[in-house]
């Protein structure tokens, strides 16, 4: 057969399965999936970014960490089977028990991984029905099977409780982690950001950028026009840079005037240009009374292997050699 003919059929037969089969190439961060993938979750097929974070994002959050210790053990050789349980996010909400197998069929030179490929396979049937004799036997033991149904009763009531409270915990988390003024994220939720994205950038190999950026003068804004306009012009460069950053870019009010973006996936050469693009936005703004501003930029990548805090900190540094060459201006190192 023609390699033309194999690539045909093996389409074909991507497009029939039930299963959702999976190829990763780190060498670029694509993923691409299976229609099965997608069919089975509910989703549009092809709907999704095709990189990794369409994955991270539907596992259940108690299920996550396990995946990706289980994940980085196969990768780093401290294991030799990549065979895991967990529930992914369906279109309507719910979650789906899958099993996720997967192997590495090509490395670099170093070692490193370059390809994997995997497939899930929907054993949702399999769990609820595994729980649901657990269950059964639970009350079997304790020869009270007569009480099934009060107690269905009285767990659906607390499913609904639970739910209502999950609900008030999402909005509290929401609060705790968003500056109340301009409504992006605040320290804690920079810190939180930050922390999972180095794991990430770690983990992928993939790059990851840091710009900061402090308003120039703000000081003579609050004195000369007031404190509201000082707001005014917080809320505003807020709300401008959080529509410009992507899905996955994280934006946070890092101090008084001073704001910062994460940015996956990104080299420092894209985050220079990015910052230049914001820096003549921004002299665009216009606020009350005509007022316009101009910030001073620190722009970083990461490097392999290197503290978070020192990553941190040399952004910081950045930001005041911006100050120090006159300010309107961008560092990037
Ligand atoms: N309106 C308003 N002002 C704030 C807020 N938080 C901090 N500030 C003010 O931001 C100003 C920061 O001033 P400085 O740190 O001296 O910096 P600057 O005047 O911007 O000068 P350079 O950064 O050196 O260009 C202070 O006057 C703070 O009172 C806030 O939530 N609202």
């Amino acid at each position: 057969m023609s390699s033309k003919m194999v690539n045909h059929t093996l389409n074909a037969i991507l497009d029939i399965i039930r299963e959702g089969v999976w190829d990763w190439d780190a060498k670029t961060g694509h993923v691409s999936r299976s229609p099965g993938w997608y069919r089975m979750l509910g989703y549009d097929v092809g709907s999704f970014a095709e990189d990794v974070f369409t994955w991270e994002n539907v596992i259940h959050p108690d299920d996550y960490a396990r995946v990706m210790e289980h994940f980085e053990a196969y990768t780093t050789g401290k294991s030799d089977l990549y065979k895991i349980e967990y529930r992914c996010k369906k279109a309507d909400g719910d979650y789906l028990w899958i099993e996720d197998a997967a192997k590495i069929v090509d490395r670099f030179a170093d070692g490193q991984v370059s390809r994997m490929i995997g497939a899930h396979l929907n054993i949702d049937d399999r769990i609820r029905a595994e729980n649901d004799l657990k269950k059964k036997n639970q009350l079997l033991k304790q020869g009270n099977l007569s009480l099934e149904y009060l107690l269905e009763d009285k767990n659906a009531e607390l499913e609904f409780s639970n739910k209502q409270l999950e609900y008030k915990i999402k909005q509290i988390e929401t609060l705790s982690t968003t500056d109340a003024l301009t409504k992006v994220g605040n320290r804690r939720n920079f810190e939180i950001t930050l922390n999972n994205e180095v794991a990430r950038a770690k983990r992928y190999h993939h790059p990851l950028s840091m710009i900061m950026l402090d308003i120039d003068f703000f000081k003579k804004i609050n004195d000369e026009h007031g404190h509201q306009t000082g707001d005014e012009v917080l809320i505003g460069l807020a709300g401008m840079l959080k529509e410009q950053l992507r899905e996955n870019d994280c934006i946070a009010r890092w101090g008084g005037e001073e704001f910062v973006m994460i940015l996956p996936e990104t080299t420092l050469y894209q985050a220079h240009i990015l910052s230049e693009r914001f820096r003549e936005m921004i002299s665009g703004l216009h606020f009350s009374k005509g007022l316009t501003i101009t910030c001073s930029f620190g722009v970083s990548e990461f490097e392999k292997d290197e503290e978070t805090d020192d990553f941190f900190s040399r952004i910081d540094r950045f930001v005041y050699q911006a100050k120090e060459r006159g300010r309107n201006c961008v560092v990037a190192a």
